[in-house]
């Protein structure tokens, strides 16, 4: 029997949460992870929610977003068990451009519902609600460049405020946030490339983004199935295919043995083509290319935090197997 047909017969309701600063990518993974496994079997929502304190309330104590006390670690607890058995949640809403805490609104639970924030899994009534932890964590350059892009774009702040803000929270991060990744079973540490840019890209003034993605993964007891990334040397030996890099090691983190991947670069789309099809077949279901949902046209390339996408997701899928069988 496919995934879907057995996760949706088993009627269980399985959590994923997705931790990291604000900026750091959850929300654009989350939706990655949504539109690749289907609007039908995913929902998400931000932890962002669950803030206690609105905007006034905590600068009137001089605290910021990341502390404890600044959220509503219990009621999202209390929602978290209530999804898993099925049930429907009223929840708050934390309104980005006013500050304020409004709501409820009726959340309805689906086969994987993903929570991402600041801390899904601080405490240990919520570790133990979610099935999959991530923790997202960019370098400090790069999760300025982001958190600028689109709090100054998007969210209409001064670059200026946005940079205050930044450094302002750094500390409560180290100490509230951070922590978490000593409980995630995947880390992701996202760095800028080491891989400089095409001297052709630089004459057009167009160089991409190119990423370094360490994966950091507990190693799994029964993994699923094997998966061929498949390397066309003879493009290679003509120099026509473009630069990337892929490391394997066996390290210890925080106490658990975990397997690091490191990717660099441009991946050729040939080479992810079998993780597609395992995860079409795995899953029961046709899967999109992780490049459809791209803002840029890589041509028939995905960089290192596209490819990571699929990675975790075979990974995550590896896991809701070994708990729904
Ligand atoms: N994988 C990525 N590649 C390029 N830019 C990204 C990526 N992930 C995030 N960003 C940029 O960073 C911004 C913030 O990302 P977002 O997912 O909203 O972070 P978070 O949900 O952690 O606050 C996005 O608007 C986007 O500009
Ligand atoms: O840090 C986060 C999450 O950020 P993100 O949504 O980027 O993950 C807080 O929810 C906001 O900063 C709230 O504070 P304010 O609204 O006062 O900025």
């Amino acid at each position: 029997m496919r995934l879907l047909e057995k996760i949706r017969e088993s009627g269980r309701v399985f959590v994923v949460a997705v931790a990291g600063d604000s900026g750091s990518g959850k929300t654009t993974f989350t939706r990655g992870i949504r539109r690749l496994l289907g609007e039908d079997v995913v929902s998400t929502f931000s932890m962002d929610d669950y803030h206690s304190l609105d905007r006034r309330q905590r600068k009137t104590l001089g605290i910021t977003p990341l502390r404890p006390e600044a959220n509503r670690f219990d009621l999202l607890a209390e929602h978290l068990a209530m999804l898993r058995r099925g049930l429907a949640i009223e929840k708050p809403v934390y309104d980005h451009t006013t500050g304020e805490i409004r709501g409820p609104v009726i959340f309805k639970p689906s086969p994987v519902i993903i929570v991402e924030g600041l801390h899904p899994f601080y405490t240990e009534e919520l570790r133990k609600l979610s099935d999959f932890k991530i923790f997202v964590d960019p370098s400090r350059a790069v999760k300025r460049r982001w958190k600028l892009r689109r709090d100054v774009g998007e969210r209409g702040y001064a670059p200026e405020d946005v940079m205050r803000e930044i450094l302002e929270r750094e500390p409560d991060y180290k100490l509230y946030v951070d922590v978490q990744k000593v409980y995630a079973e995947m880390v992701i540490k996202i760095q800028d490339s080491r891989i400089p840019p095409e001297w052709t890209e630089i004459a057009r003034g167009s160089a991409r983004e190119k990423y370094s993605v360490r994966i950091i993964q507990q190693i799994l007891d029964h993994p699923l199935d094997e998966v061929d990334l498949t390397i066309d040397l003879s493009r290679i030996m003509r120099l026509t295919e473009r630069e990337f890099s892929i490391e394997f090691q066996r390290d210890d983190y925080y106490g658990k043995r975990v397997g690091v991947m490191t990717l660099d670069g441009e991946f050729p789309l040939t080479m992810i083509k079998d993780l597609e099809r395992k995860l079409c077949d795995f899953l029961g279901r046709d899967v999109p290319s992780v490049t459809e949902g791209c803002q840029e046209d890589h041509g028939s390339y995905v960089n290192a935090t596209e490819m990571t996408q699929l990675i975790l997701i075979w990974r995550f899928l590896e896991k809701i197997a070994n708990l729904a069988w």
